[in-house]
């Protein structure tokens, strides 16, 4: 294990450039201690959602559009929307008109470059023997490889203005000829740096053989951050992030009520993942898990406090309910088929199905004859996979309906009690519960409502769970 950390500095923050400078890139900190730190940074906030599609919504951006091809040139359109940003960017950071000009020019050789090739492709594929489809994914790839280049060159252009010998470590592949593995291209990029002395600012996407996008998708930059952090053995990895990671989403509960979380393990990690909290990506909490890195995810805007450490081996002293969270905008594709009791194969098939429009599977239970997923995609995919599952199945009846979940998550939660607390919290505020599940390992509970109650179901079950919750009393032996 080396002296060093990793750390990432996720697109939100990004974005508030001089508070992110003066609280983590530079702050108080004297020559030596700028150094044996690495940095992964995103895009700029909105910035990947404008070069793919909104990560929330789902509002088409470059990729989707040309993608679609539902018009010509509407991707060329939206691609000079995003040149512009990137520069209305670069002006609000850079003071001196030098330093905009080197940023600016940067932005277009990417975005122009990038342009000529979707032109190329297009043109190519009007013969017919190119086929969209097969290049799509690194049309995905050389898009959002944009993002990062861009806040990582501005990043490092910045620390240099200031004095520091900061480089800008491009992992995008940009023009380079080679297919390395993503291993690969992060040794050949960390072999020649001493860190003692040089300061790595490092694109968050990298250009490698498995394909980025393919493998992780959105968040990706996530995974950059926890292969660098293993392959350079690093002794903390880091993630600043826009909040500390609270009791509940600031947004949601009143910022006063939420607690930071000092201390949890990967296991909740992987709950919060699995909801779009993205604590940390599933994929990048096993390799630092498995390395035995810890990781603590710090609030950018409030460098003294320690943030969260998370570890494999942390379990709460006493039972509690540590974090409350929940997704929105979740399909329950509900299966029901009386000729399933007694036989086995149907869940085999189904999820045959949803691997095959590639829906992300969030939740699930089942009974004698009915299976539900609980999945989280465009209503597109999902209308797919029903007419699928009914062609497939014709006696069944598949049923779909807009769904939230809400979950209450722990590192120690078995302690009886806690299971009728939350129920009962949800029927005093008049909350229907859908359906509910809890594993044996009970590590969360989650509650299925209608869309609607989302907000409301995350207040009361902080409120009755975190905020006045105390544990109930052991029951002696031998009490009637
Ligand atoms: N328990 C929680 N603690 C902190 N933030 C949360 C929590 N649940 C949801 N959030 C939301 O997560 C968002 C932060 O996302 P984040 O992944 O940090 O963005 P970025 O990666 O762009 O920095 C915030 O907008 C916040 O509302
Ligand atoms: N910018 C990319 C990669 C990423 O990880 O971003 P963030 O750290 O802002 O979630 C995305 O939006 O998917």
């Amino acid at each position: 294990m080396n002296g060093h950390t990793v750390e990432k500095i996720g697109g939100t923050s990004m974005s508030r450039t001089q508070e992110v400078l003066d609280n983590i890139l530079m702050g108080k900190r004297k020559e030596q201690e700028l150094y044996n730190r690495i940095f992964v940074v995103s895009a700029y906030g909105g910035i990947t959602d404008m070069l793919l599609e909104h990560k929330k919504s789902g509002a088409s951006g470059v990729y989707a559009l040309y993608a679609g091809a539902e018009s010509d040139w509407a991707w060329g359109d939206l691609l000079n929307k995003v040149g512009e940003r990137m520069c209305e960017i670069n002006m609000e950071i850079f003071e001196d008109d030098l330093s905009c000009q080197k940023a600016d020019q940067f932005v277009r050789e990417r975005i122009e470059g990038v342009r000529s090739c979707l032109i190329d492709l297009h043109r190519l594929c009007s013969y017919g023997h190119f086929q969209l489809d097969e290049h799509l994914i690194t049309v995905r790839e050389m898009l959002a490889a944009i993002g990062e280049a861009h806040s990582a060159f501005n990043t490092a252009l910045l620390l240099q203005q200031h004095g520091v010998n900061a480089h800008f470590i491009d992992l995008t592949g940009w023009r380079e000829l080679d297919n390395l593995t993503l291993e690969e291209r992060i040794q050949q990029a960390f072999n020649s740096l001493d860190l003692a002395r040089e300061l790595p600012i490092v694109t968050g996407y990298p250009r490698c053989k498995e394909g980025t996008m393919m493998i992780y998708d959105r968040g990706y930059s996530e995974i950059t951050f926890s292969k660098i952090a293993v392959l350079t053995e690093a002794r903390e990895a880091i993630i600043h992030k826009e909040y500390h990671l609270s009791s509940a989403d600031p947004k949601v509960v009143d910022k006063d009520r939420v607690e930071p979380i000092g201390r949890t393990n990967y296991d909740v990690a992987d709950q919060l993942s699995n909801l779009g909290m993205e604590a940390i990506h599933p994929k990048a909490a096993k390799g630092l898990r498995q390395c035995h890195i810890p990781l603590r995810v710090k609030n950018a805007f409030d460098p003294d406090h320690a943030g969260t450490l998370i570890d494999g081996d942390y379990k709460s002293d006493t039972p509690c309910v540590e974090i409350i969270a929940g997704r929105k905008g979740v399909f329950a594709i509900e299966f029901f088929e009386q000729d399933m009791v007694g036989s086995s194969g149907y869940d085999t098939q189904l999820l045959a199905l949803l691997e095959r429009f590639k829906l992300k599977i969030v939740a699930k239970d089942t009974n004698a004859n009915t299976i539900t997923h609980f999945v989280a995609s465009s209503l597109k995919a999902i209308k797919r996979v029903t007419h699928a599952m009914e062609d497939a199945f014709p006696s069944a009846a598949v049923a779909v309906r807009k769904v939230a979940l809400v979950s209450a998550i722990g590192s120690n939660m078995q302690v009886p009690g806690l299971l009728s607390n939350a129920v009962s919290a949800l029927a005093k505020a008049d909350i229907n519960i859908l359906a509910l599940h809890q594993s044996m390992r009970q590590v969360d509970m989650q509650f299925v409502v209608d869309e609607k109650d989302y907000e409301e179901a995350i207040i009361h079950l902080h409120e009755h769970l975190i905020e006045s919750y105390s544990l109930p009393a052991p029951r002696s032996v031998g009490a009637a």
